[in-house]
Formats: structure tokens, C-alpha cells, sequence
């Protein structure tokens, strides 16, 4: 069976070997790092894999997968890149990070495919978005695509959108919470019980996702069906709309699309960006 590294098994790297292990992978071919010891002899004891430094670990990996933070990897690839080869095939979460940087600090010729997973992949519902780097041929990136369906749907797109993807999908969940975070609140609000609030807006998003992806039609139809003319549904679409919610969703999303961009420069500069660069 192929040999696995995951550098840096935080939530995404978890989220993704977990889903290899519930696909079948056996925990031997399976070897995570992490920079706190605590952290790697928890992901030992919870799941059986092996754990090692970065080196190690790459070395002895067929397809070596870094899910450490922007900002840390270049410290990683600089790492790893000894005991790398173009047999090696690399695959990086990184969001912003571009196949051309991570190639830049490895061996000339190694395989790099970068991916955008999202955490739905944790109850195998994940959306992923893959990208060949110059030295990747289509195997090579089916294989990293492979790994990702063990745990949800993925595509293949050329690498110029994936920091449209990572603003789209990569944080997508992140938006949704706040969308249920806000009912619920709103629901508190109106006087409901916390629990039932938290009860039907959950189901609500639930059923409205299965309804959109099972009856394949436009988002815009499901709503008209909701919106009784000067109904309820009506009053408080007219209050989003007052409020310019499409308006900004866009500006969110062209927020977190050229975020991608500046944590590539840190990256690429090896330092960690202020968060309020771009404000300032
Ligand atoms: N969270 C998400 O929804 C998504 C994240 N991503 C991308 O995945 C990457 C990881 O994000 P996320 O999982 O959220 O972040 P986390 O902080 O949860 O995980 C990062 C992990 O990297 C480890 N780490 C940091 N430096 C090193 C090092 N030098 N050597 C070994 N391990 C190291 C950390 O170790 P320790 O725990 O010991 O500190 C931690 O476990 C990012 O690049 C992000 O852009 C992509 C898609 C979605
Ligand atoms: O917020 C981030 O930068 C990462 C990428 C997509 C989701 N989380």
C-alpha cells in the first residue's frame, strides 16, 4: 500500500488522514507530524498511526501531504526538501500557495498538486479542488484527487482559481456556521427555547442543502416557492436585501480570494502577515 506523510495534522490534516483511515487505509502506512509532542502522541493513541519528525517522516512517504499554515511552510519544505525526490509526490493544503513556490524550494523535477479541502470532509462530505504544478502529470494528480474522495466530492481545475476556490468552498463552512450562529440567536431573540432555535435551524439548513442538491434547481426558484407575495418570508428578505447581504458576500468573498494572494507573499517572504494589512 502506498506510504503516507501528513506534516503538520492539524484540523485539515486530521480531517483528511482520518477520512484515508475510514476509507480502508491501514494506520502502518499512515505517519503524521506535528509540532507539539502532546499533539502527536494524542493523534498515536486515537487513531494508531506512526508519528516523526518532518524528516523522517517524508523520507520514508510515496506522497507526502503538508497541511501546516501558510506561514509555516516554507520552514517545512526547507525541512523536508533533502530527503525529497522527484518520486516523490507532494501535495499541499496551503491556502494561497502556489505550486511554483513550493516547486521553487524543492528538488528540481518533484511532483507538487495543490489541493483545497474543506471540513465537511470530517462526515465525508468534504468539497475539494485540485491543481498539477508544473511537474505533475494527470496520474499523479488523480492520485492526490483519489484522496480526497475518500471523503467527499472533487474537482479539477487549473491552478489560477484556487484562491477563488479556497474564498468559495476553503471557508465556505465558515460563513454557513455564522448564518446558523446568527438564526439561532435570532430565534432566541424572538423567544424560542435555545434548543429548539438551535433544533430548527439546523434541520432547516440541513433540509434546504439536501433540497438544492437533490432537485438540481436554481436556488433563486427554491425561494420564490418560500416567498408568499407580501408574506412573512417576503418582510424579511426585504430586510437582508436593505442590509445588501449579496453585496456583501461579494466584498467577503473578494476579501478572502486576495487574503490567498497576501499569505502567499508572507509565505513566500517567510514571515507572518499582519491581519490588518490590507485595511491599513
Ligand atoms: N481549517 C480549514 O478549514 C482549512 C485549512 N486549509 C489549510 O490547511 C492548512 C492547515 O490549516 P489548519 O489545519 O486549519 O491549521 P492547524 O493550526 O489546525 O494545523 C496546523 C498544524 O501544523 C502543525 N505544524 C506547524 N508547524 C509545523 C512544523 N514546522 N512541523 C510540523 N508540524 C507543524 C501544527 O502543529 P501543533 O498542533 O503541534 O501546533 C498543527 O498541527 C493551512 O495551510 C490552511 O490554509 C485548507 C482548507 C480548509
Ligand atoms: O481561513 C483559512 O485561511 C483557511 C483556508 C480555507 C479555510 N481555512
Amino acid at each position: 500500500m502506498t506510504k503516507l506523510a501528513v506534516i503538520g495534522a492539524g484540523v485539515m490534516g486530521e480531517t483528511v488522514f482520518s477520512g484515508l483511515l475510514r476509507a480502508g487505509w491501514a494506520p502502518d502506512d499512515i505517519t503524521v507530524t506535528a509540532r507539539r509532542p502532546e499533539r502527536r502522541t494524542d493523534l498515536a493513541e486515537r487513531y494508531g498511526v506512526r508519528t516523526a519528525d518532518n524528516a523522517t517522516a517524508a523520507a520514508e512517504a510515496e506522497i507526502v501531504v503538508i497541511a501546516v499554515k501558510p506561514a509555516d511552510i516554507t520552514g517545512v519544505l526547507d525541512e523536508i526538501a533533502p530527503v525529497i525526490t522527484p518520486a516523490t509526490l507532494v501535495a499541499s493544503l496551503a491556502a494561497g500557495v502556489t505550486t511554483d513556490l513550493i516547486e521553487a524550494r524543492l528538488p528540481a523535477g518533484v511532483p507538487v498538486v495543490r489541493a483545497m479541502p474543506n471540513t465537511p470532509a470530517q462526515v465525508d462530505q468534504g468539497m475539494a479542488a485540485v491543481s498539477g504544478g508544473r511537474h505533475a502529470d494527470a496520474a499523479q494528480i488523480d492520485l492526490v484527487a483519489g484522496l480526497l474522495t475518500a471523503t467527499g466530492r472533487v474537482t479539477v481545475l487549473p491552478e489560477k482559481y484556487q484562491d477563488a476556490v479556497t474564498a468559495i468552498s476553503g471557508g465556505g463552512p465558515a460563513y454557513l456556521f455564522l448564518v446558523v450562529e446568527s438564526m439561532i440567536e435570532a430565534g432566541v431573540h424572538l423567544g424560542l427555547p435555545r434548543q429548539t432555535a438551535s433544533e430548527l435551524v439546523v434541520q432547516t439548513i440541513y433540509g434546504s442543502a439536501t433540497l438544492l442538491k437533490e432537485s438540481g434547481d436554481h436556488p433563486a426558484v427554491l425561494r420564490e416557492r418560500v416567498t408568499s407575495p407580501a408574506g412573512t418570508t417576503a418582510a424579511a428578505l426585504r430586510v437582508l436585501e436593505d442590509h445588501k447581504l449579496r453585496a456583501a458576500f461579494l466584498g467577503a468573498m473578494e476579501a478572502a480570494r486576495d487574503r490567498g494572494g497576501q499569505l502567499a507573499e508572507a509565505a513566500r517572504a517567510n514571515s507572518r502577515p499582519a491581519p490588518e494589512d490590507r485595511h491599513s
